[in-house]
């Protein structure tokens, strides 16, 4: 691995291991605002979904940007109640239109709806096949949904997203990913915050001179875990994309190791509320 490199394969398809998470970017002004910044401190990913209410201004601020399309790497989701093969084709066709763009880098299921998650894969990978997206994923997969995904795909998910952190480092799900050249992508990488005053990320900030977020956002790409940090804070933008320039070493990566509780800050993938 390279560790100062900001892109990794997948599958052939090259993939920044950073970007822009946009979950609760509801204000058009600020999207707009979060997204230019990120994109003038080298930002080249971003991380929507239908559900956000904000495919329009992710495509919007790229477009003002003046940045080559293909130089983004462009990820939205389908949400849950439109999953499902033909509704999941025509739930692309919604999110492309709103971002106003003629593909997608990455489409995700966003959840593994039970009765429908394999239908939805099959459609996202009839995409993939038209050549609409360049790669196919999922989100919030367990390893029992992907058994079941992988027994029947012709193109294996390239992404997995689930939830990761030092306090739920995912282990078991992050090692059958990797067997399967799936990439794990982190979402709440940063614990919603939650895990920044946690003493042990201090001191090993302290230790190297960076703040307890770049602590985080560098243990994550150690362990070849994309990343999508969500900030509207341009301070903290910067500071978020700023992890490829140092290493901690083996035994704060050790340290770090000692953090995992098992703790979610989103739901579990088993026992998510399905509320349509
Ligand atoms: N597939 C899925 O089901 C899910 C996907 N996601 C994706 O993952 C992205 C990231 O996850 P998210 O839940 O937003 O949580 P994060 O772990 O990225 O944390 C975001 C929070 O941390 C704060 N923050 C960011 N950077 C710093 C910093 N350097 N120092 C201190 N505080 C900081 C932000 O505040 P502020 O903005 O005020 O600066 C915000 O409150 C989402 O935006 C979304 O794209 C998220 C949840 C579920
Ligand atoms: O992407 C998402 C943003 O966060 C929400 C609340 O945890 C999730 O439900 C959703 O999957």
């Amino acid at each position: 691995m390279h560790l100062q490199s900001t892109k990794t394969l997948v599958n052939s398809v090259e993939m920044p291991r950073f970007g822009l998470g946009v979950y609760k970017m509801t204000e058009r002004e600020e999207t707009l605002q979060a997204i230019d910044t990120a994109l003038k401190f080298g930002y080249r990913a971003i991380d929507t979904a239908s559900l956000y209410g904000n495919e329009a201004e992710v495509g919007e601020a790229i477009r003002y940007s003046g940045i080559p399309r293909e130089d983004i790497f462009v990820t939205t989701k389908v949400w849950n109640k439109d999953q499902g093969y033909d509704a999941t084709l025509r739930a692309f066709e919604v999110s492309l239109k709103k971002l106003n763009m003629d593909y997608l880098d990455l489409y995700l299921t966003h959840w593994a709806v039970p009765e429908t998650f394999e239908e939805t894969y099959r459609a996202i990978e009839r995409l993939y096949d038209e050549k609409l997206i360049r790669a196919t994923g999922v989100s919030n997969h367990h390893e029992h949904h992907l058994e079941k995904i992988l027994a029947k795909a012709n193109t294996v998910p390239m992404v997995n997203q689930v939830e990761l952190h030092p306090y739920l480092q995912q282990h078991p799900l992050s090692a059958f990913c990797s067997e399967h050249q799936i990439a794990v992508t982190a979402w709440s990488p940063l614990g919603r915050g939650g895990i920044l005053a946690d003493p042990t990320i201090i001191e090993i900030g302290k230790e190297i001179d960076k703040t307890p977020a770049q602590v985080v956002l560098r243990w994550h790409l150690q362990n070849d875990t994309l990343v999508i940090p969500k900030s509207v804070t341009p301070g903290r933008i910067e500071e978020n994309a700023q992890i490829f320039d140092f290493e901690l070493t083996q035994d704060q990566m050790e340290k770090m190791a000692t953090l995992n509780r098992n703790q979610r800050f989103g739901q579990d993938p088993d026992h998510f509320k399905f509320d349509f």
